[in-house]
């Protein structure tokens, strides 16, 4: 196997191993990637809910990212649970030069609270309009734009901060009818939202998903990133690439969303925990094909 691109994932811990870095470098290695990590926080968290929570010192996340930058040839950085003001400011300013995929993470599913008004208010001034890709859930994008529209209205408005916006929507499950399917919305600057549809898996074994498909996402586009700009970026290489184009973006999020769907299909028998059980790390089983 050759050298593999690296991807680093800026983000919290998740005890019960579902959300999080866990996640993240589960995905990114299955996908081909190396995972680099700088941790943000420590969270007490099962599949029941989030039990406490410690931030990192700012001095210790950012000897951390001074350690992979010094060392590593980031393609891509991911980012999840940044948690304070500070340390969406820090994500800004040393590693907005690199490609950003920013999964704007501010509550758990569960409810709990992973990021405040203040980093909100953060995410839309420094690190959005810095981004190469923003990954909400309708939520996220609902806080995020202070709006209650539909999907695809809010994916063009964040878009219009300056970075391509991929909309991810679970099942709806309504009264009497089950979901058979799931619509991620796309957005570039300046473009047309696009629905992408796949298949819902039936399962309450879905903690850690949006963590999984942003970070997927992230090592999908490292491969290419890494080829038309060279295996090792410097710091000072300059501005994020011009080079994500529609349809580069699309097709590495159809293959996020597969991804992301094999392993829900996988953890969907499983039985761990007494709440919303973890989306399967486990190396992916291949898809059939019929
Ligand atoms: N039950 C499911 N079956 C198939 N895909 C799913 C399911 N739930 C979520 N996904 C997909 O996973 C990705 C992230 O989902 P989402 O639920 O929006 O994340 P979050 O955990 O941040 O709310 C999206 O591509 C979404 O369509
Ligand atoms: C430490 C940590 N980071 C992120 C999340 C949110 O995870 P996500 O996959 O977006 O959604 P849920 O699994 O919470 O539905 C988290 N819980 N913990």
């Amino acid at each position: 196997m050759s050298t593999p691109p690296v991807v680093l994932t800026v983000a919290g811990t998740d005890s019960g191993g579902a959300a999080g870095i866990a996640a993240d470098l589960a995905a990114i290695g299955h996908l081909g990637c190396h995972g680099a990590c700088v941790v943000t926080a420590v969270t007490a968290q099962d599949t029941t809910g989030v039990h406490a929570m410690h931030a990192v010192p700012i001095d210790v996340v950012d000897a951390q990212v001074g350690a992979v930058l010094d060392d590593l040839p980031v393609a891509v950085v991911k980012t999840g649970m940044l948690g304070t003001p500070t340390v969406v400011a820090l994500v800004a300013d040393r590693l907005g030069h690199l490609p950003l995929v920013v999964d704007p993470v501010l509550a758990a599913t569960s409810g709990a609270v992973l990021g405040d008004g203040s980093v909100m208010d953060a995410y839309v001034q420094e690190l959005l309009p810095r981004a190469l890709v923003a990954t909400p859930n309708h939520d996220e994008a609902r806080v995020l734009t202070g709006r209650d529209d539909p999907p695809p209205d809010l994916a063009a408005r964040l878009a219009d901060l300056g970075c391509a916006v991929v909309l991810t929507g679970g099942p709806e499950w309504r009264p009497g009818r089950r979901a058979t399917s799931c619509t991620d919305w796309v957005c570039l600057p300046g473009g047309r939202p696009e629905p992408l549809a796949h298949p819902a898996v039936a399962t309450s074994a879905d903690h850690g998903t949006g963590c999984t498909f942003a970070s997927a996402l992230a090592a999908l586009l490292a491969h290419p990133l890494a080829e038309t700009r060279g295996h090792c970026p410097h710091p000072d290489a300059g501005s994020p690439p011009a080079d994500l184009t529609a349809d580069v973006l699309v097709s590495a999020c159809l293959r996020a969303a597969a991804y992301v769907t094999i392993q829900l299909t996988t953890s969907s028998t499983w039985r761990l925990g007494r709440g919303r059980g973890p989306v399967a790390h486990t190396p992916p089983a291949q898809p059939r094909h019929t």
